[in-house]
């Protein structure tokens, strides 16, 4: 019999599918390298497009190679146009000109759930965006994502002044939504203290500020990335925007507590993705 000739029935299950728009880390840690495990440890299938090569590590980053923008859109098209996205996380753009073409892909595809980290300063303090790029990312970018993700050195890089507090956290998120943005959230892991605050402020709702223990670990290489990568999972996953925010918090705080004891290089070292894998299931 030959079997190539039998149309096999469709499969009726689908995984739910999270594409990262964002830099490699050659060190594993942070960006596409942290999406894919995020990804693959929530339950979700994950795909790339890669904006910018980094050779990096846990001490910093060496060398940063943008991919151009042709190779860029094609990546996107290539994933979009035949596994299809649920959701997409975007990280380091690094260009101006890459900023337009995600912007554009997102567009030309009708890509509805865009979770954005906007992406500055490497924890290490190696600068990944382009001053030039930073405006046209609020431009360009701001209204076509559901959530923006800063932390407090973007945040305050975005409205051009520090930010020491709560209070200030709270001013600075009322201005990024009035700056194109559907809603912030604003990671406060910067700010002092044995707690940690994030702020979630949407567009004409009551802010939900989310607190809970630091964690004491020298690991945090790829936080942001893998928060905003989990969040991406659970909305593909189908969660509302808030729930899907305490549970992606709940699975980084997760992942920096089994990474804490554990060397990994002589830096920063990453968090412990794998801490509670979840399967990756077809649904309906
Ligand atoms: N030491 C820590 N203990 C617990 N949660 C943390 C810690 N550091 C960061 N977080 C959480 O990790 C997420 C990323 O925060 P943050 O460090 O502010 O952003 P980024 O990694 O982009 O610099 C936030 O939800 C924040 O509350
Ligand atoms: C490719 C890439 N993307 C993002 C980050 C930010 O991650 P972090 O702020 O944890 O250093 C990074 N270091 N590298």
């Amino acid at each position: 019999m030959n079997l190539a000739a039998s149309p096999a029935a469709a499969p009726a299950l689908r995984y739910p599918r999270v594409l990262s728009i964002a830099g490699s880390d050659s060190g594993g840690g942070a960006g596409i390298q942290a999406d894919l495990k995020t990804m693959a440890a929530l339950g979700c299938y994950g795909m790339t497009a890669i904006t910018a090569l980094t050779a990096q590590n846990t001490l910093g980053v060496r060398g940063i190679h943008v991919v151009p923008t042709e190779m860029l859109h094609a990546q996107i098209d290539a994933v979009v146009e035949d596994i299809g996205v649920d959701a997409v996380k975007v990280g380091m753009l690094g260009a101006a000109e890459t900023v337009r073409a995600v912007a554009a892909a997102i567009d030309r595809h009708a890509l509805s759930c865009v979770v954005l980290d906007p992406v500055m300063v490497a924890t290490s303090g190696a600068r990944l965006i382009d001053e030039e790029a930073v405006a046209v990312l609020v431009r360009e970018l701001f209204p076509r994502a559901r959530l923006v993700t800063p932390n407090l050195d973007e945040a305050a890089l975005l409205v051009g002044r520090a930010l020491r507090s709560e209070a200030d956290m709270h001013e600075a998120a009322e201005e990024l939504l009035a700056r194109g943005a559907r809603a912030v959230l604003l990671k406060g892991g910067h700010l002092p203290g044995d707690t940690v605050c994030d702020l979630l402020l949407q567009a004409g709702e009551a802010p939900l500020v989310m607190r809970s223990a630091r964690i004491d670990t020298p690991n945090t290489h790829g936080t942001g990335c893998t928060l905003s990568s989990a969040i991406a999972c659970e909305l593909a996953l189908g969660q509302p925007l808030p729930l899907a925010v305490e549970r992606a918090r709940d699975y980084v705080r997760g992942a920096l507590q089994a990474g804490a004891a554990v060397r990994t290089g002589a830096g920063s070292g990453p968090l412990n993705h794998g801490w509670q894998p979840r399967v990756l299931q077809g649904r309906p």
